[in-house]
């Protein structure tokens, strides 16, 4: 494997219990410092491949690499500290708890105050709204910014990747306009992006590699702009629309 991959999922099998396999034959790979986007008709896996990645999920047949090392079995804290960071689906900040003490719950698993705080200054600076409401109850915050309260969690733990299901899920246009800026500030940062997303022309348009799913496999992967650009694609990944 070239060093210049964080993660690759290898021929992955994998689904719920004694149900049929939703993963059938996965690979995908992210490169260091890149956004991927996963996009894909409704039920293809996308969310699935998320949470085989993190540990959440055993696969049935395949592997996970990360960072050159093979994880296969590993569970979600153990991937946690070898560098593998999940933001859920959904909104986790908690509401009367302050921007401050929701990020600073994503470096509990370190004792080392001098890196977590040297951490929190760093978090600041990728996501400005983080630093401006620092002191402010999370649940004030905008569906967006509480986002960047997220976003600025999973990067505490130093993470070399960061997974993302659906972060524009529930934000308006503008505020999805926002949440995407700040992926693209993430991955700046250094830190490589597995994303899933619904809004896939949005996030095709900011990502650097798009991977097409389509009943739990991959349909067709390359660079962001060359599958927005294939009219054939957009009508897979867009709900049966014809492209623009
Ligand atoms: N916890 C679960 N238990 C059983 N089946 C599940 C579970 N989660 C997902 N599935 C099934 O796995 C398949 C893929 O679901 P997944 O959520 O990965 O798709 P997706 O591409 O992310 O879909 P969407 O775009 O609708 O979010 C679906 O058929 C779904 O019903």
């Amino acid at each position: 494997m070239a060093s210049d991959v964080v993660l690759e999922l290898k021929g992955i099998e994998a689904g719920y219990g004694k149900a049929a396999l939703v993963l059938r034959g996965l690979s995908v790979e992210v490169p260091r410092g890149t956004v991927v986007c996963l996009v894909g008709p409704n039920g293809a896996g996308k969310s699935t491949v998320l949470k085989v990645a993190s540990g959440l999920l055993k696969p049935r047949a395949g592997s996970i690499v990360l960072n050159g090392k093979d994880m296969t079995g590993s569970g979600p804290q153990t991937l946690l500290r070898a560098g593998l960071s999940h933001v859920l689906q959904g909104h986790s900040v908690f509401p009367e708890m302050t921007v401050e003490e929701n990020v600073m719950l994503g470096g509990y698993t370190s004792a080392d105050r001098a890196a977590l705080s040297e951490r929190a200054g760093f978090v600041k600076e990728v996501f400005p709204v983080v630093a401006e409401r620092w002191g402010a109850a999370a649940g004030l915050l905008s569906g967006g910014q509480q986002k960047q309260v997220e976003f600025a969690r999973a990067l505490m733990v130093s993470p070399d990747v960061v997974l993302l299901d659906e972060p524009s899920m529930g934000l308006d246009p503008k505020r999805t306009t926002t949440v995407f800026e700040q992926v693209a500030r993430m991955r700046d940062a250094g830190v490589a992006v597995l994303l899933v997303e619904q809004n896939a022309r949005r996030a095709l348009e900011m990502a650097d590699i798009g991977c097409v799913l389509d009943l739990g496999t991959v349909f067709a992967t390359g660079p962001a702009r060359e599958l927005l650009a294939d009219p054939k694609l957009s009508d897979l990944y867009l709900g049966g629309r014809p492209a623009a």
